[in-house]
């Protein structure tokens, strides 16, 4: 039986990993989960799993759960909770499918704990990279990728050696804007951006699809999970969302991953790593598919991913406050402030305006992540009101 540590339980990943879990109850057992705000779904997981301990973002919603399931779950709130669940003692795997670079900490305290992670989380890798992989290294912690790219690169590898690999090609669905030229993208609306072609998933990174700054994150995640160099990391447009990704060696061989874009196929597969169990995820038919398509990037329309290559290649801070940058402007798209296409503008106005640090330590890497928020949002107000 694994015990699992889940942040993020009543988003779409997490609810996800709760259906793996709800499926195979023989293999799992759900110990302690970490939701933000919603409450009611909370009572349900409560409810159906008695995990052992919960924590919720504020104090108030912790007291109030506290009361309604005193004696079954203890309920704890803040950062504070979010590390006791990631390092639950009764947790072998710690499942990280919270939102945002709230996810980093809780991941170096599961990694230190000796826990094996589970990370749909990518702001953990896109800030502080260079720290969790050496800290999972020294503790001999598996880092397994849940993000359906990388657990396709990481399927295409088993069996195969690093110094055999050529170049890690990263596929993108190209999101909602897709056949949009840059002049249609000026009034889009948030409901048409939440329109994503393939996938069902959260806002905030249904809106990263949309400006590509998904792939961007994803780009500089595999450069730390998969130890590659940018200059080994493409990406290709790939409408279909079929091939989740591939790996060209050097002998010439291409390995790809193919599935029907369902994220309780990678999920499954972190769960159950190195087994690979059946699911009813819907079987591809390739006859009728027929025809898969591959397009090269355009920087110059998916500027998000320019700077996503630049930050990531200059390294230091810079991936902090690209990712900084990204989730206040998101978040002000999606409250109606800000319009599309100005989501870039603010994230190159962030970017230009830092100075970085060169190998930052965490203390670093935190409070530039909360100094460019804090930034990013008064330049949001000045610049726009
Ligand atoms: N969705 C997908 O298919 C994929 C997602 N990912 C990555 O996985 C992560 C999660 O994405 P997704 O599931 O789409 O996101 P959702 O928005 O659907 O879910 C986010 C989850 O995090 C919780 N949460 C947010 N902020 C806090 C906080 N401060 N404290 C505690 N809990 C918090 C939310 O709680 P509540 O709702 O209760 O407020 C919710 O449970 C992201 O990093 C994303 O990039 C990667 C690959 C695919
Ligand atoms: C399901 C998943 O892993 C997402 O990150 C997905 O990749 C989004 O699709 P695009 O970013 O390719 O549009
Ligand atoms: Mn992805």
């Amino acid at each position: 039986m694994k015990g699992i540590s889940l942040l993020g339980a009543t988003g779409s990943i997490g609810t996800q990993t709760i259906d793996i879990i709800r499926s195979n109850r023989d293999q799992f057992e759900l110990v302690a989960i970490a939701v933000g705000k919603n409450l009611e779904l909370t009572r349900e997981i409560i409810n159906e799993f008695h995990p052992k301990l919960v924590s919720v973002q504020n104090q108030a919603d912790a007291a109030i759960l506290q009361r309604e399931f005193a004696g079954i779950s203890k309920i704890l709130s803040g950062d504070e909770g979010l590390i006791d669940v990631a390092v639950h003692p009764d947790a072998n795997l710690f499942v990280n499918a919270i939102l945002g670079s709230v996810g980093l900490v809780p991941t170096l305290n599961a990694i230190e704990a000796g826990k094996t992670i589970a990370l749909a989380n990518k702001e953990t890798l896109v800030t502080a990279g260079h720290i969790v992989m050496a800290r999972a290294r020294d503790r001999k912690v598996p880092v397994l990728p849940v993000d359906s790219e990388h657990s396709a690169i990481f399927q295409c590898l088993q069996g195969e050696r690093q110094k055999n690999i050529e170049r890690l090609i990263i596929t993108a669905s190209g999101g909602s804007f897709r056949d949009n030229t840059r002049e249609q993208l000026l009034d889009v609306t948030i409901e048409e951006a939440l329109h994503h072609p393939n996938w069902s998933m959260g806002a905030k990174i249904t809106i990263d699809s949309a400006t590509m700054m998904n792939k961007g994150l994803e780009v500089i995640e595999a450069h730390w999970l998969f130890d590659q160099p940018y200059d080994k990391i493409d990406v290709l447009l790939h409408r279909e969302s079929t091939v989740h990704s591939m790996v060209e060696f050097h002998d010439g061989s291409i390995i790809a991953q193919l599935g029907s874009p369902d994220m309780r196929i990678p999920i499954q597969y972190a769960l159950t790593y190195p087994e690979r169990t059946p699911t009813n995820a819907a079987r591809l038919d390739l006859t009728e598919l027929g025809t898969l398509h591959f397009q090269k990037m355009d920087f110059n329309r998916y500027r998000c991913l320019r700077f996503a290559y630049e930050a990531g290649r200059r390294g230091g801070t810079l991936p902090v406050v690209l990712n900084a940058a990204n989730e206040v402007c998101v978040q002000a798209f999606l409250n109606g402030k800000i319009k599309f296409l100005e989501i870039e503008d603010v994230i190159e106005w962030a970017l230009e305006n830092h100075v970085p640090t060169a190998n930052p330590d965490l203390d670093t890497i935190l409070s530039v992540d909360q100094e460019t928020r804090e930034i990013v949002t008064k330049h949001l107000v000045s610049r726009f009101h």
